[in-house]
């Protein structure tokens, strides 16, 4: 099977990279600029420096020379799904569409397949999701990642067609709780950050950590996903790596947050953006999530971490 990448950010490059390994991979950059200066240093600089381009990796331009059996891998930000997919409707029509972006999308309140299937309803929707930095995937560094498909039959063969020696799938046909994994862990990275970052402790981190995983549980499982599912690499595994990691853009957002700091407004943060879609999505079910509604009040600057951190210790004791 050959795969075309739609997105060289730093995800898209590194899943180009690590498949390239196993046959031809194109990989599509919007910016023609972008796509001459990867062909000529067979490198991405812009987005993933230092990780060289195998033989069997194609840079190309335009979508419309991809052979009509290729499967596509999407690995553009979330908000930036649904205009990507309508730009490009006649070609990725009826295609295998792998999702590889985490988040909700705001307005519509719907993760990546929900988008996808929504756009082209007659795409075969897939989404891969987990823990996993670009750098690691890029250098050939062990992975294991979830592929979920609805479909068990094409879910089965996507696991087979993208897994590599180092990349290792599992697969799942809970889509839904996998969406949800992948985005909601974003949410309480940036939590987890603000706190390491005005000093408050690895205690206090655990804390968030656990009480987040309830809040991931509470929304997934009331959408009617498999609590296993995000027990699973999409949930529990991606928390686990994304709420402690310096390399995460989400943990290091809460950081500047925590220590009162700048932040590079034009680097990918998913979490941004999900939380306030997670909040809205929330209040419409008559959910119950307060961290996630602290880091929606940091987003939209309208509350400070001491007010946030009162807010939470105030909060009526319950059973856990
Ligand atoms: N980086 C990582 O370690 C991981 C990332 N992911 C997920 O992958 C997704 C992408 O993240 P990542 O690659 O890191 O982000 P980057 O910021 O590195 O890159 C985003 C890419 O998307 C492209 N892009 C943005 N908008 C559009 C658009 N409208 N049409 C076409 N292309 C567009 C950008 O193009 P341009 O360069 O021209 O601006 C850029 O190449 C996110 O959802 C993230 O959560 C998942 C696992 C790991
Ligand atoms: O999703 C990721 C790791 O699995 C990447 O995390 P960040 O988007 O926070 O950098």
């Amino acid at each position: 099977m050959s795969v075309t990448v739609l997105g060289a950010g730093a995800f898209g490059t590194a899943l180009a990279i690590s498949l390239a390994g196993r046959g031809a991979v194109r990989l599509w950059a919007r910016d023609l600029g972008h796509v001459l200066e990867m062909n000529a240093t067979r490198r991405n600089e812009r987005r993933l420096p230092g990780a060289p381009f195998p033989d069997d990796l194609t840079v190309i331009d335009d979508l419309a020379t991809i052979p009509d059996t290729e499967t596509i891998l999407l690995a553009v930000p979330m908000q930036q799904l649904r205009r990507t997919l309508q730009a490009h409707g006649p070609v990725l029509a009826g295609r295998r569409l792998v999702a590889c972006c985490k988040g909700i999308e705001r307005g519509s309140g719907l993760g990546p397949v929900a988008v996808i299937s929504q756009t082209l309803p007659s795409a075969v929707p897939a989404l891969l999701s987990g823990p996993s930095f670009a750098a690691d995937i890029a250098s050939g560094l062990p992975t294991a990642l979830t592929l979920a498909c609805e479909d068990a039959e094409t879910g089965a063969e996507l696991q087979a067609d993208l897994s590599t020696a180092n990349l290792r799938l599992y697969r799942t046909t809970d889509v839904i709780g996998t969406e949800l994994g992948g985005a909601l862990k974003n949410v309480i990275a940036i939590a987890c950050g603000a706190v390491i970052g005005a000093g408050l402790g690895e205690s206090a981190r655990a804390a968030l950590m656990t009480r987040g995983y309830a809040e991931m549980q509470r929304m997934a499982l009331a959408l009617g996903a498999r609590a296993e599912t995000l027990a699973g690499l999409s949930g529990f595994g991606d928390l686990a790596l994304t709420c402690t990691s310096n390399l995460s853009r989400n943990y290091r957002l809460g950081l500047s947050i925590g220590r009162e700091e700048e932040f590079d407004r034009s680097i990918t943060v998913e979490g941004a953006a999900t939380a306030l879609a997670v909040t809205e999505k929330a209040a419409k079910m008559k959910l119950d999530m307060p961290i996630t509604d602290c880091v929606t009040g940091f987003v939209n600057q309208s509350l400070t971490l001491p007010e946030a951190m009162a807010q939470l210790l105030a909060r009526p004791l319950k059973e856990e």
